[in-house]
């Protein structure tokens, strides 16, 4: 469990955070969305240990990240949203190399090696990793990530800039690794993958916390449910509510459900034929777009 108490971070007289508490379960997907300068980068790097909050507290497991930080950042792997990687190096030794930065064994690092390289579909034994795709030097990101086997995985923006099949797969291997029992943690711009992966979605606005909730959560905060009445009019006749023409159908939108039985009402006396209803919900797009900036 990761809990974060009252964190801030000041920049001089800028607060990139500002009073941030959330609780992150075991072994769920945790996602952080906003606006570009929102903070999401800023939090990613406290909780992965690469810098300390101005106040507040972060307790990783029973362990607290202030005063503790090296036996936490053992526990974490952290992507960050461009890596470096060390282009001349082949991408096996690359990973042995922060496996001993970790202090773990040969037969270990080799093992884990092997198992990440065959789960992550990279065999570039043989290219250096400057010479690697755009996809392939992410993946490398990824299984350096994971070389210690953390429990904790902060990633930040973990498909950004990459093809949609590579972006797809990454996201199915983060369903792998909770599926493992990992915690993950991360930031995406892409809200549609979000809401497909993540168990709790946080969102940031100017460095605050503006909601943090599971989808269905969120939705009934932020969005209201609508119904689209789906019906066949007769022919030569237009509906007298608000409506548009799809192929023989039309649709017309109620926002509540008096008014979804108003609006029925009217099509079936009018002779309209009501073929289905469709409840639609709204997207974390449109959440964060009524949010705004
Ligand atoms: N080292 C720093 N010094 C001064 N200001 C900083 C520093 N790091 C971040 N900031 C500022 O803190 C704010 C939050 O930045 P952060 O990178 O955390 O946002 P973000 O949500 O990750 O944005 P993006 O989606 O564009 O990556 C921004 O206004 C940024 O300019």
């Amino acid at each position: 469990m990761i809990e974060a108490s009252s964190l801030s971070k000041q920049y001089g007289d800028m607060y990139a955070l500002s009073d941030v508490s959330f609780t992150c379960r075991e072994g769920e997907i945790f996602g952080i969305i906003g606006h570009n300068g929102a903070g999401k980068t800023t939090l990613l790097k406290i909780l992965s240990g690469l810098i300390l909050p101005s106040s507040g507290s972060l307790v990783i497991g029973n362990l607290d990240l202030i005063s503790d930080p090296m036996q936490v950042r053992s526990q974490i792997g952290y992507l960050p949203e461009e890596s470096r990687l060390y282009e001349t190096m082949l991408v096996p030794d690359y990973l042995s190399f922060f496996g001993e930065i970790y202090g773990l064994d040969k037969t270990t690092i080799r093992a884990r090696a092997d198992l990440l390289l065959a789960q992550l579909s990279l065999q570039p034994e043989e290219k250096r990793i400057g010479n690697l795709s755009k996809g392939m030097k992410r993946k490398v990101a990824i299984a350096r990530s994971l070389i210690h086997d953390p429990s904790i995985l902060i990633y930040d923006e973990p498909g950004s800039g990459l093809d949609p099949m590579t972006t797809r797969f990454i996201i199915e291997y983060l369903k792998q690794l909770r599926m493992q029992g990992k915690t993950i943690i991360l930031s995406a711009h892409n809200l549609a993958q979000v809401e497909e992966i993540c168990d709790h979605v946080m969102i940031l606005k100017r460095g605050k916390v503006i909601v943090y909730g599971t989808m269905p959560e969120l939705r009934e905060q932020f969005g209201s449910i609508r119904y689209e009445i789906w019906y066949i009019y007769p022919e030569n006749q237009t509906p007298e509510i608000a409506a548009e023409l799809n192929g023989n159908l039309w649709m017309s939108v109620a926002h509540s459900i008096e008014e979804l039985n108003i609006m029925t009402g009217t099509i079936t006396t009018n002779g309209g034929t009501v073929e289905r209803i469709e409840s639609r919900y709204p997207s974390l797009e449109e959440i964060l777009v009524k949010i705004g900036k």
